[in-house]
């Protein structure tokens, strides 16, 4: 897919553009996930049930080792990020190193969230990632926010939960987390933050 946005001059119809094809992609990535789990009969409902936030984000040109985003796990279902080519981008591998995410032209970069590992009975990891600028260019990047629809009860399948797998999560509602998310964000307590709200 090739998008060719001017970050400088962000109009509402681009954007709207844009959100509507990233939204089918999102869509179209999930069905796949889903497939893979064996469980793509709930595709509609889970689908049915998503919320989408555009965020459009600048950060400007630094060689400051300190992160300019903070090292997280996003907590909704699906990220997909587009940017222009100012590195900044990094995340963390299973030995802890902290790779960088080389930008591509016209390509997005996909992230599975916390909510979709609870969802998936902890069959999918999320993504851990920061910020950290290295260049003297800005970096600006667009990202589409794939949420849990408030209401909906964020619950792995049946098919997902055995007896060798026991059910890791108790369902949640993602707006109810978010009121005890913020709580602990401005405390500073930030990892695994849907985790601790409803591990069993
Ligand atoms: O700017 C980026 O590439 C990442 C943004 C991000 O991680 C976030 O908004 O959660
Ligand atoms: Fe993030």
């Amino acid at each position: 897919m090739v998008l060719l946005i001017n970050c400088t001059g962000f109009d509402s119809e681009t954007l709207v553009s844009f959100t509507q094809l990233a939204s089918g992609l999102e869509k179209t990535i999930r069905r796949m996930i889903l497939e893979t789990f064996g469980v793509e009969k709930y595709v509609d409902e889970f689908i049915d049930s998503t919320n989408y936030i555009l965020k459009v984000m600048k950060y400007e040109g630094s060689q400051s080792s300190k992160p300019s985003l903070r090292a997280h796990s996003d907590q909704n279902l699906v990220t997909l990020l587009y940017q222009n080519e100012v590195n900044g981008l990094e995340i963390q591998n299973k030995d802890g190193e902290w790779i960088n995410v080389k930008p591509s032209p016209n390509t997005f970069f996909v992230m599975t969230g916390e909510s979709l590992s609870v969802w998936l009975n902890g069959g999918l990891s999320s993504t851990y990632h920061r910020v950290t600028m290295k260049e003297s260019k800005a970096r600006y990047c667009v990202g589409l926010f794939a949420t849990p629809r408030g209401g909906y009860q964020v619950k792995a399948p049946k098919e997902l939960v055995d007896d060798k797998n026991g059910l890791l999560f108790k369902p949640f509602d993602y707006e109810e987390f978010l009121g005890f998310y913020s709580i602990h964000a401005a405390r500073g307590v930030l990892e695994s933050g849907l985790k601790a709200y409803c591990s069993v």
